[in-house]
């Protein structure tokens, strides 16, 4: 039979075990306040340690605690943390962090406290969760850590292959949603961040569109670019066997409009490194040159365009050679832009490359030429046939098939020296494919017959000496475009070799 109980039976039961309760706990408290006066405080907390190891089950599981901080320095596998489990958010997770800042393209996606994660790697099942503390007073603040647990029998497992592939795919995916910066001294725009790290570096995100595909040039320069950012990309312990610097040079030189800027911002999107654009003419001495250089950050491209006008750089030094000023602390001086390339400056930080601009290689001095110092010289030149259909392409979306403009234009192209930024112009003229490329051979046409007349009116004489002077010029021309061609094809067996 089942046993019946009123409400009054029910409440006193339940405040009799109440009391018990109470009087139980009350010896306990008494027990322990004993056990504090008599018992020495090193023995106590070894018989509660002895007593909580005898009498707690064991736990199959290992927990890793793993600190937003090491010391002074922010903590890489709890950066990494971060940013991996922001990509593997299970239907299950209940609360997110979100936040994004004016110059993010994308939301940032963070665990809210206490939230659990569920990962998998293999045969491993981990759990992954984000715990907030308050700090110990007198700083305060919250502590934050990620406990990451998993079966014991699977510790070598995560130390060794789980942990650092969170480590790798964390890289993946900042590089992935990483904005590009353009640094710039005395930028208008500069953001108080950025000042933060020193120098006068200002920044804004880098919007230039060109990739390794929009650009025109010869395939094979492109391919060789491209891996040869790869290989260095790849080689930082190479860089360290044979002891230099993890850096490389590159000198883009060719007439204005060839594409060296959009070359620099091709690599920019391709490495994801940001730019700093350094204006020697910004700097006034070599001691500013360091500071400035040395508030660049890593995986960087140190940007120095028109190098040939640093004459003015060495003008000033010989202005004040000539005003015989002992002190040469207080000048920007060759030495000094040397040195930040290739001297002990140009170790400090990790995989820097550094590329100079100019429009006129045989106004550079020397010294900057000198082999070794920049590892390749890229030549831009005028529009080819290959680059032309590359532009046609992108501009106009169309190709060389069935287009009988395309013979004309290809040949106009071999006599003719045009940029790929006047080809580029000629074809945004009009949406109408036919309308565009007849704008290109019209354009192309003129430039001929300025160029013929030009030579003319150096030539002496006129009639048959002038075109004879024409046919010589178109020769000429098509020669350097080859000697150019073999050069580059000739620096790529150097370095295949
Ligand atoms: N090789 C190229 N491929 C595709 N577009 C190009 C190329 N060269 C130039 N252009 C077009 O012309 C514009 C100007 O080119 P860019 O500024 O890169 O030339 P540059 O060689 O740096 O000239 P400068 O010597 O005057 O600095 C680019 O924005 C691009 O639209
Ligand atoms: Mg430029």
């Amino acid at each position: 039979m089942a046993a019946m109980f009123s409400s009054s039976e029910i409440s006193k039961t339940a405040s009799s075990l109440l009391s018990a309760y109470a009087s139980f706990a009350g010896s306990m408290m008494l027990v322990r306040s004993m056990a504090n006066e008599l018992i020495p405080h090193q023995l106590r907390s070894y018989l509660y340690s002895a007593f909580r190891y005898f009498f707690t089950p064991l736990s199959p599981d290992l927990t890793l605690a793993i600190d937003e901080r090491c010391g002074m320095s922010k903590n890489q596998v709890y950066e990494a943390a971060e940013v991996y489990l922001s990509t593997r958010i299970s239907p299950k997770t209940e609360r997110l962090k979100l936040s994004k800042t004016r110059k993010q393209k994308h939301f940032t996606i963070g665990l809210e406290k206490g939230e659990l994660i569920v990962d998998g790697f293999e045969d491993v099942r981990l759990t992954w969760r984000f715990v907030c503390t308050e700090g110990q007073k007198p700083h305060g603040g919250e502590k934050k850590h990620f406990e990451l647990s998993f079966n014991k029998k699977h510790k070598d497992k995560v130390l060794d292959f789980y942990l650092p592939y969170v480590l790798h795919k964390a890289e993946e995916i900042k590089k992935q949603d990483k904005v590009i910066k353009l640094y710039s001294r005395q930028c208008p725009f500069s953001c108080e961040d950025d000042n933060k790290k020193g120098g006068s570096w200002g920044s804004i995100i880098l919007e230039h569109p060109a990739t390794f595909d929009t650009l025109a040039m010869d395939p094979a320069l492109k391919k060789m670019i491209i891996d040869d950012l790869e290989m260095f990309l790849r080689r930082k312990a190479y860089y360290n066997k044979v002891g230099k610097a993890w850096k490389r040079g590159y000198l883009l030189y060719g007439p204005p409009g060839t594409g060296k800027s959009s070359l620099v911002a091709a690599m920019a999107n391709y490495l994801k490194f940001d730019i700093y654009d350094l204006g020697l003419t910004s700097v006034r001495s070599d001691a500013e040159l360091r500071r400035t250089l040395l508030s660049t950050t890593n995986r960087s491209i140190l940007l120095i365009e028109d190098i040939d006008c640093s004459s003015e750089v060495l003008e000033r030094q010989m202005r004040n050679k000539n005003k015989k000023l002992p002190d040469r602390t207080g000048q920007l001086t060759l030495s000094g832009i040397l040195n930040c390339i290739d001297g002990l400056w140009s170790s400090c930080g990790d995989e820097r490359i550094i590329v100079f601009t100019t429009n006129y290689k045989d106004r550079i001095d020397p010294a900057l030429l000198r082999p070794g110092r920049m590892d390749l010289h890229i030549n831009m030149s005028y529009c080819t046939t290959d680059g032309f259909r590359l532009l046609a392409s992108n501009y106009l979306g169309i190709s060389s098939k069935h287009n009988p403009s395309f013979a004309e234009i290809d040949s106009l192209l071999n006599s003719t020296e045009a940029t790929p930024a006047e080809v580029a112009e000629e074809l945004m003229k009009s949406d109408d494919p036919n309308i565009a490329l007849q704008g290109l051979v019209n354009f192309l046409k003129r430039k001929r017959d300025e160029a013929d007349n030009e030579t003319e009116n150096k030539a002496t004489g006129c009639g048959e000496v002038g075109s004879s002077v024409r046919r010589l010029n178109a020769i000429v021309s098509r020669v350097k475009r080859l000697k150019t061609n073999v050069d580059q094809r000739k620096i790529m067996m150097r370095k295949r070799k």
